[in-house]
């Protein structure tokens, strides 16, 4: 079902980037897809947007109302859940809640002895949109990773896109969008959506920044919107990197490795481990848990196309190997998971210990689980209240102040031939200062 690999394989590197590649959110076929999707949306707004979602989700509207949920409809879809499930979402709400409340940036400043003041101003963006997917599965807990970071930064009106195919709609994501607070929900997916809050058309106000992961043609949109509005990250499809000492039971890590393959043909499950007879073990529990799974057809694609059980010299060569994937989850299974979490420098989330399974970092620990995908941990961060905050610098200069930065800037104005920069600067210049 699985690749078998092994570091010591003379072959090892290029079978592993092999293995990593992913060009899906680059594919020009996509990408020019996508373009069309795009211009259409850009010039004919809502009509583009209404055969769209007849194409793409085969819903048929009469008109953008039948794709507008009010916050009474949210409403309406939380009451209408089981206390169950209401109390586990209120529940996993809290939690995201109070551990993004830690993330939140103030402002500062400092006085300089001659009465300048530098500081920076911190505040929220005024309109996000929120991309919710809604293709293969539908996703309550990404509304609420999404939502509520926007809320603690406070950004005044936060908008939602979802898709429902078929017309079919989830009441635990219209329920997550009224816990998160999200202002109004529209029933579209795809590109379409994407383009809609970046433009704006008739209906849908345009946004300042989307947040939200999605499929390949979401994240093409997103990457072919940037500049326009912000984007969080282009998200690629899911991805779970294992590293276990062999003596977890078999059937966890199994199960592990299958609930980032449950989410696409193209997700990517890995397990590292030194022990050769431990990854016989799991590919026999794999072997044995797959066919109870509802979306075994999805997991055996994804296994088959993406996934690999590699032999590792040790857990030294293990991390060495994770820092080289930088994976959008790395679980470390293993004895002692702080001292081998001391070697990790790339991975969006970190789960340490036997017990600390993915799963809990989806649904309810407190982070985030938009994370970096494909790879771009070596540079980007989960997504957080940060991405809803922005920055300015300010800058206040005393009439002392002017005196002693005049000169430097003349100096440097002249330098760069910048005659109206050096000439703004010594205006301010008095006699005898
Ligand atoms: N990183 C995360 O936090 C996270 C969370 C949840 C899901 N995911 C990932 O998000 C992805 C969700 O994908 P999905 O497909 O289920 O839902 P989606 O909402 O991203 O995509 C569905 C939309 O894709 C568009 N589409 C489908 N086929 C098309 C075509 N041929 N041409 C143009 N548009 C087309 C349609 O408009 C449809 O509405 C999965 O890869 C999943 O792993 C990531
Ligand atoms: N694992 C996904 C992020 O890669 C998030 C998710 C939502 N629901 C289940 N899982
Ligand atoms: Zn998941």
């Amino acid at each position: 079902m699985m690749k078998r690999l092994s570091t010591t394989q003379i072959d090892f590197q290029p079978q592993l980037a092999d293995l990593l590649a992913f060009e899906t959110a680059q594919n020009p076929q996509v990408d020019a897809d996508v373009a069309a999707i795009l211009q259409a949306v850009r010039q004919r707004g809502d009509a583009a947007l209404l055969e769209y979602t007849r194409r793409f989700d085969g819903l048929e509207a009469a008109d953008m109302a039948a794709l507008t949920l009010q916050p009474a409809e949210l409403l309406a879809a939380y009451q209408r859940l089981a206390p169950v499930q209401r109390e586990a979402l209120e529940a996993a709400a809290d939690r995201v809640r109070r551990y993004h409340q830690r993330q939140l940036q103030a402002s500062w400043q400092y006085t300089e002895e001659d009465g300048t003041v530098l500081g920076q101003a911190v505040t929220p963006l005024d309109r996000v949109g929120l991309y919710v997917p809604g293709g293969k599965a539908s996703y309550p807990s990404s509304v609420l990773m999404n939502a509520i970071p926007a809320k603690v930064a406070g950004v005044a009106e936060i908008i939602m896109v979802v898709p429902t195919p078929r017309g079919e709609r989830n009441d635990l994501v219209l329920a997550a969008a009224h816990i998160a607070g999200v202002d109004r929900v529209y029933t579209l997916g795809g590109a379409q959506a994407v383009a809609a809050l970046a433009y704006g058309t008739a209906t849908i106000p345009q946004v300042d920044k989307i947040t939200g992961p999605g499929n390949q043609y979401v994240a093409a949109a997103k990457r072919a919107v940037f500049g326009v509005v912000g984007i969080d990250m282009v998200a690629g499809p899911s991805e779970i990197l294992v590293i276990c000492d062999g003596q977890t039971d078999p059937d966890w890590v199994a199960m592990d490795l299958f609930s980032q393959a449950e989410h696409d043909e193209i997700a990517q499950s890995i397990l590292l481990c030194p022990d050769a007879a431990y990854l016989t073990q799991v590919a026999e529990s794999m072997a044995r848990l797959l066919p109870g799974m509802p979306r075994q057809d999805i997991i055996r694609a994804s296994l088959a196309n993406r996934g690999a059980l590699i032999q590792v010299r040790d857990l030294a060569e293990a991390a060495e190997i994770a820092n080289q994937i930088a994976p959008e989850h790395l679980e470390l299974s293993v004895a002692d998971p702080w001292a081998l979490q001391a070697q990790i420098r790339h991975a969006g989330a970190i789960f340490l210990g036997r017990y600390a399974s993915e799963a809990l970092g989806d649904y309810c620990a407190g982070p985030n689980h938009v994370l970096p995908t494909s790879r771009t941990a070596r540079f980007a961060s989960p997504l957080g209240v940060y991405d809803f905050q922005k920055r300015s610098s300010l800058i206040y200069v005393s009439a002392a102040g002017a005196q002693t930065l005049g000169r430097i800037a003349s100096t440097l104005a002249h330098g760069e031939g910048l005659q109206a920069h050096a000439l703004s600067a010594e205006y301010r210049l008095q006699e005898g200062c």
